[in-house]
């Protein structure tokens, strides 16, 4: 069988991801045939800066930005701009089906800030770019973690949980990640609301499951579960795949149990997305310190077998 085609946007370049494309691309390469939307001059300066060689079958791309110089661990608007554009490219390259999925090297989201850059991340960007209600999922067949919130504020959250949008979202959840057994659908208030005593966001959860399962024709969504025992080992055993209403209620478990072997996966978009699950690391990059690739690994890995 032929190997996927898959574009690298090559992420931060003050941080740790251009590291990871140059250690592991003889590995990845076996599985995949791999593209980095990163020109020349700016792989040549990140490569002597990290002391590493280019594998000669490195491909590369021109006119991607504006180049500057790499300060490692530093967050700057060039960086922020340079990262933006490498991910725009990869997401072309899917949409005029040039190679058949992408996987994004982390961003820092203050750079894209600086740079001018409107959305929060790449998820967001991806639900405007293609119009459509793209859901974050991350982490690694023991466990899947995809969140109905993401990446707002915490004082948001409760006046997010919506019947409608919920409803939606597990409708499009359950038909673009196929779980084959229940999913744990995570209550938002200490014990699940406590029978109304302690919040009421249960309610709108319960409804909303109500009316997936109809529309669905199948009983696919646990109750609320109690957030603070439902990642507990016994409860685990029940789950592949989770819906946390918020974030960190779902990636602080996640990341304890699964951080380096964990991915990002975008679903419910025309073009497969993948990522690592971790950030751009600016506390050891550059500094010689060796990286944990799994996640990186594990990202490719599951466009060649999906
Ligand atoms: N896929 C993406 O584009 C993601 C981007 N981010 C962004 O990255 C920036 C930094 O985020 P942080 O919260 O500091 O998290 P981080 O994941 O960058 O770092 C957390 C800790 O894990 C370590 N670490 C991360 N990846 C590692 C690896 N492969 N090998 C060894 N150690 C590793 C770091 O050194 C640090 O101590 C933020 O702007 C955040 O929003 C965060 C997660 C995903
Ligand atoms: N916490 C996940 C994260 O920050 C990555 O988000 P995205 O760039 O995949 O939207």
């Amino acid at each position: 069988m032929s190997r996927k085609k898959v574009a690298i946007s090559v992420g931060d370049l003050n941080g740790i991801g251009i590291q990871l494309a140059l250690e592991n691309h003889t590995t990845i390469s076996k599985e995949v045939e791999v593209v980095y939307c990163i020109d020349r001059n700016m792989l040549e300066q990140a490569a002597k800066k990290l002391n590493l060689p280019i594998p000669a079958d490195f491909q590369t791309m021109e006119d991607i930005a504006e180049h500057f110089e790499i300060e490692p661990g530093v967050v700057s608007k060039e960086s922020g701009a340079y990262a933006y554009a490498s991910f725009v490219r990869a997401v072309e390259l899917a949409r005029n089906k040039e190679i058949d999925a992408i996987t994004t090297l982390p961003i820092h989201k203050k750079a894209w800030e600086l740079a001018g850059v409107a959305y929060k991340g790449h998820t967001d960007a991806l639900r405007d770019f293609f119009d459509a209600e793209a859901i974050m999922m991350l982490g690694s067949p023991k466990m899947y973690v995809a969140l109905f919130t993401e990446h707002i504020p915490l004082k948001e959250v409760a006046g997010s949980i919506n019947e409608k949008a919920l409803t939606r979202f597990l409708i499009d959840f359950y038909r673009t990640a196929k779980p084959s057994t229940e999913v744990g659908v995570l209550g938002l208030n200490p014990h699940a609301g406590d029978d109304g005593v302690l919040g009421t966001e249960e309610r709108i959860i319960e409804k909303a499951i109500e009316n997936a399962h109809k529309e669905l024709g199948t009983e696919i969504f646990s109750a609320p579960l109690v957030p603070d025992v439902a990642f507990t080992p016994r409860v685990r055993a029940n789950y592949t795949h989770y819906i946390a209403m918020y974030h960190d209620q779902g990636l602080a478990p996640l990341k304890a149990l699964y951080f380096d072997e964990g991915i990002n996966v975008s679903l419910n978009l025309p073009i497969l997305r993948t990522s690592v699950d971790h950030g751009t690391a600016f506390d050891i990059a550059y500094k010689g310190v060796e990286l944990s690739s799994l996640s990186y690994l594990n990202a490719v890995k599951y466009i060649s077998d999906n």
